[in-house]
């Protein structure tokens, strides 16, 4: 278990105090953020965490996936979705100590949670002059997201865990990196603050974006393996694409995996991420229409002598038929109703990413965080760059400007 592995970790006189009164971090995001941003974010409260345990014990409680905009699938069960769905808890744990929320519920004694900071941006924004990382306690800018019960309780969304409460709530406004908050946390007594939740937690950015803390934290979310499995074998079946063919590692710890850029081929298919929905609604100039996309889409496979293309898409029904109709030979990952019931959208759109950064060639779609994971999953397999950082044109878009390409730094 992660206890286990932590407190293997520890010398022995240490454990006993400093196991014996973890604390514990909790977080959430703006409602409407999607789940790759998120993954984001909890990179960027990885690297707190990594940061208040210089001081003290401290343990990142995961925050159920659930009621995603972006996921309409009807009729299945979508809220209160443990990480263990989605991600290798086991990786997650070699880069810092994690547990799902029920455990917390289970090792706190009850689902109360002592802090919550709203965090928001100053309300006078930033003005002129230098940069500077800043954190305040200051009344709440925006209608409040909790709400006293007669209790004096706060209740709140909680990730849909409706006998969850906070004792205490209050509003930070901050500027500047995860960091900037560590003082503050440390500050508050243990004793009195031993659960911590920071709400809107996105409003904190990268301590190094792209650095090897970054790609460490990066690196440990691993996708779950069943996911994984039905990806691979999804890939072998329709793409004729195994590890060994497309000289992809099969190295499952992260920790030990490290490839060279270049040195894996990937599968014998184009891959397209090709985001819809509310990024063509905002009639984005950035964003192609279908006719452009498979325009492109047919001129690489004929570039890279690709005869298979793997489609994965948010687009709706009447859109999708639209793309069949202009691209026949798309491969599209579609599960069954109990498939979508057992993998859940959070699980489909993972096996699409997985399959994604197998192929031997990827172009995704402008500023989609989607697009952005497939390029550091590939990244991480050791494909090369080339074949990587590539993303659609919109059809009357003049400077394209391909993705930026971020090496992992080990
Ligand atoms: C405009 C912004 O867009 C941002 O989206 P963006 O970065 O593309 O990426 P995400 O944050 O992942 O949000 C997009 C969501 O749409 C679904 N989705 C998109 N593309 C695919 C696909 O190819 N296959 C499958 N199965 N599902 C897909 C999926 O649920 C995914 O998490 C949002 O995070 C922000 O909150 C905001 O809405």
């Amino acid at each position: 278990s992660s206890e286990e592995f932590w407190v293997s970790q520890s010398p022995a006189h240490l454990v006993s105090d400093r196991a014996r009164f973890r604390r514990y971090l909790l977080y959430d995001v703006n409602p409407p953020e999607g789940f790759n941003l998120r993954r984001d974010v909890y990179i960027r409260m990885a690297s707190l965490l990594k940061i208040l345990m210089k001081s003290e014990e401290w343990v990142m409680v995961l925050p159920p996936w659930g009621r995603l905009y972006h996921w309409q699938s009807p009729d299945i069960h979508q809220v209160r979705i443990p990480w263990s769905d989605f991600f290798d808890l086991e990786s997650l744990n070699k880069n810092i100590p994690v547990m799902e929320y029920e455990d917390f519920i289970a090792e706190n004694g009850g689902p109360f949670i002592d802090q919550i900071y709203v965090l928001q941006s100053y309300a006078e924004g930033w003005k002129e002059g230098p940069w500077e990382e800043k954190v305040d306690e200051r009344p709440c800018l925006d209608p409040p997201l909790y709400s006293q019960d007669k209790h004096e309780y706060y209740r709140g969304w909680f990730w849909g865990y409706e006998e969850t409460r906070g004792l205490n709530v209050s509003c930070l406004s901050v500027q500047g990196s995860a960091s900037v908050i560590a003082p503050m946390l440390l500050k508050n007594t243990p004793a009195r603050n031993r659960s911590v939740m920071l709400d809107r937690a996105e409003n904190l950015l990268h301590d190094h974006y792209g650095g090897k803390e970054y790609w460490d934290t990066r690196r440990s979310m691993v996708f779950a393996r069943h996911l994984r499995a039905v990806g691979d074998e999804f890939r072998s079946k329709y793409l004729n694409s195994t590890n060994e063919a497309d000289r992809i590692p099969d190295e499952e710890d992260w920790t030990k995996l490290k490839v060279e850029l270049g040195s894996s081929l990937g599968g014998p298919y184009l891959a397209v991420h090709l985001r819809r929905k509310d990024f063509i609604w905002g009639h984005r100039e950035d964003v192609p229409s279908l006719e452009g996309a498979v325009k492109k889409i047919r001129s690489l496979m004929k570039t890279h002598g690709l005869d298979k293309v793997f489609v994965a898409t948010d687009a709706v029904r009447k859109e999708y038929e639209e793309l069949k109709r202009l691209l026949p030979e798309m491969v599209r990952f579609e599960p069954t109703w109990e498939e979508l019931e057992l993998y859940k959208d959070g699980g489909v759109a993972i096996i699409d990413q997985w399959v994604c950064a197998h192929a031997r060639f990827f172009i995704g779609t402008s500023v989609s965080t989607f697009s952005f994971r497939i390029h550091e999953e590939r990244e991480i397999l050791g494909l090369d760059p080339k074949t990587t950082y590539n993303r659609f044109c919109g059809d009357l878009e003049r400077a394209c400007e391909q993705p930026t390409h971020w090496k992992v730094v080990y």
